[in-house]
């Protein structure tokens, strides 16, 4: 990996802490840092480079999914960091930070690559990209690159607005757009189960399959975030993005050996052909939903106009769910139901891929039919892949659910493998640019329509899978949420299959 200089904003702030130091700490040990490396840590905060890397030190402790027993190790890696005052909005700080990276890039004989990741708010992205610009700091005798985090944007308008300022810096090829399920292992699993196996892209059609479940739930509620949740909701803050990433991850079709640009084009054309929605269809096409009080585990939590800092009244979504369809030779006629939400019954990041009932139209009577075929990609918390068939035993069908893969020990964080991917430049795993904008304008209608009070916002009890409403969505079409312990209530068009998966 070629020498790098990893200029960090933000490195006295709670990611750096919780995610970044980890990371790289473990990337460190597994040998996957380059071998000329440093990091120069920013903030106002007037910190030195040695409380800097005390703090580093004790990040790594706390949070490295390995244990830094090894004082040795953990030296060599503290030894790379260096820290600079660094006020955002002050151009002669950018000045002195300059010449502290010039002279270290020559004390290692290193060329001028730099990495610039931006883990702060998005208000300051635009300042920062200009001032990088400015000041000289991305040198043309070097690469430079920019990692941010999100949110990219408020709405459609503003996403455009900061694209199109970040781009007076860098290149598209130069912004590395962090989603971090983009770096979940099994996320990346599946693209690489697809494209290395026949038999799965056989069968990834509308021929084949029925209906594709994505769920991200939490029973978290909006803890310490208020001002930041109050504002964004669960359309901006989790559908935008990561599920609607996870729909183009589930949807997309793959070239065996794809590159980069081809996972990017290739992401791009599904959302191109995901059906727009009309401000006026999205109080049918999606559930709006905001938790009340209830039970976790247990335990009685508050309802989220009780927690501290939220607005009295709030109309705020703390969930949603949407029917979405992608109009494309393959999945023509296949609905995609995602949902997200706080504060409910479990803590699950999943896509099940439904399979059609061909033993339906040999068993009229409905008496003799097996469950349907699921394929499951379990992403987290505990990570797996099982499909589900039917066995007959004493003449009746049993569902037979095998384990293609089971969760492994130790593997690498989200943080890890997109760091990772930066640093060597591998931009497969990020958000471009076409699909956040293609992602914007999909969810701008909602955006909308919640504003002007379209769609009614559903209270549901905190503990649950969300309002009924969300059972709703898929019942009409005769389907329903797999893996909900008691299936909400099923409309009387739904259908409700005998078999109740025993997971
Ligand atoms: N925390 C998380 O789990 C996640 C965070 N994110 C995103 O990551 C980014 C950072 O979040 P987080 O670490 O939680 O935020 P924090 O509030 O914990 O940290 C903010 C950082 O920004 C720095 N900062 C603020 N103002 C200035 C300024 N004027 N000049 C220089 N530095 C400044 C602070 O340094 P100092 O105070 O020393 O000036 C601090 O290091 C945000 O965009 C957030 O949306 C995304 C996903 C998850
Ligand atoms: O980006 C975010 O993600 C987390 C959920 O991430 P996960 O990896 O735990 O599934 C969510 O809690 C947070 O609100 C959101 O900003």
């Amino acid at each position: 990996m070629e020498p790098t200089t990893f200029v960090l904003f933000g490195a006295t702030g709670d990611l750096a802490k919780r995610k970044i130091y980890p990371a790289l700490y473990n990337l460190f040990v597994d040998g996957k840092l380059p071998q000329s490396f440093s990091l120069f840590g920013l903030g106002r905060r007037e910190w030195t480079d040695e409380s800097f890397r005390a703090n580093v030190e004790q990040s790594v402790r706390q949070f490295s999914r390995r244990e830094a027993e090894d004082g040795d190790s953990l030296q060599r890696f503290v030894r790379m960091f260096r820290y600079s005052v660094l006020d955002i909005g002050r151009k002669e700080d950018y000045a002195s930070l300059l010449k502290r990276v010039e002279e270290r890039e020559e004390a290692l004989g290193a060329p001028p690559n730099r990495l610039f990741y931006l883990s702060v708010g998005p208000d300051f992205f635009e300042t920062i990209a200009a001032h990088i610009l400015e000041s000289g700091l991305g040198s043309e005798r070097g690469w430079k690159r920019l990692v941010i985090e999100k949110p990219f944007g408020h709405d459609l308008a503003s996403a455009r607005e900061l694209n199109r300022k970040l781009s007076q810096t860098f290149a598209e090829e130069e912004i590395f757009r962090i989603d971090h399920y983009l770096g979940k292992p099994m996320v990346q699993k599946m693209g690489a189960l697809q494209q290395a196996n026949p038999a799965i892209q056989a069968l990834w059609t509308n021929r084949y399959i029925a209906n594709v479940q994505i769920t991200a739930s939490e029973t978290v509620g909006v803890e310490e975030r208020a001002g930041y949740y109050d504002h964004v909701g669960a359309v901006r803050d989790m559908f935008q993005n990561h599920m609607l990433q996870l729909l183009m991850m589930a949807a997309i079709h793959l070239p065996h050996e794809s590159s980069s640009e081809q996972v990017r084009f290739k992401k791009k054309k599904v959302m191109q052909a995901v059906v727009p929605l009309q401000k006026q269809d999205v109080a049918a096409k999606v559930v709006r939903g905001q938790y009340a009080a209830g039970a976790i585990s247990g335990k009685p939590v508050a309802g989220y106009l009780s927690e501290p800092g939220i607005a009295p009244g709030s109309m705020n979504d703390t969930f949603v769910a949407a029917k979405l369809e992608i109009d494309d030779i393959y999945w023509r006629g296949v609905p995609f139901y995602i949902r997200t939400g706080k504060r409910m019954k479990e803590k699950s990041t999943r896509i099940v891929v439904e399979f059609k009932e061909p033993l339906q139209s040999s068993s009229p009577s409905g008496e003799e039919r097996g469950a349907p075929n699921l394929l499951v990609f379990e992403i987290g918390p505990k990570e797996g892949i099982t499909l589900q068939l039917n066995t007959k035993e004493d003449g009746e069908f049993k569902p037979l659910r095998v384990e293609l893969h089971g969760a492994q020990d130790n593997v690498p964080e989200a943080y890890e493998n997109l760091i990772h991917d930066a640093l060597r430049g591998d931009g497969t795993f990020f958000a471009h640019w076409d699909e956040v904008e293609l992602s914007w304008q999909w969810v701008q209608p909602i955006l909308d329509a919640f504003a002007d009070d379209l769609a009614p916002l559903r209270p549901y009890a905190a503990g649950s899978y969300g309002p009924a409403e969300a059972a709703e969505l898929l019942a009409r079409d005769g389907y329903r949420w797999w893996f909900d312990e008691e299936p909400e209530t099923i409309s009387e068009k739904g259908e409700q299959y005998a078999y109740n998966a025993n997971y």
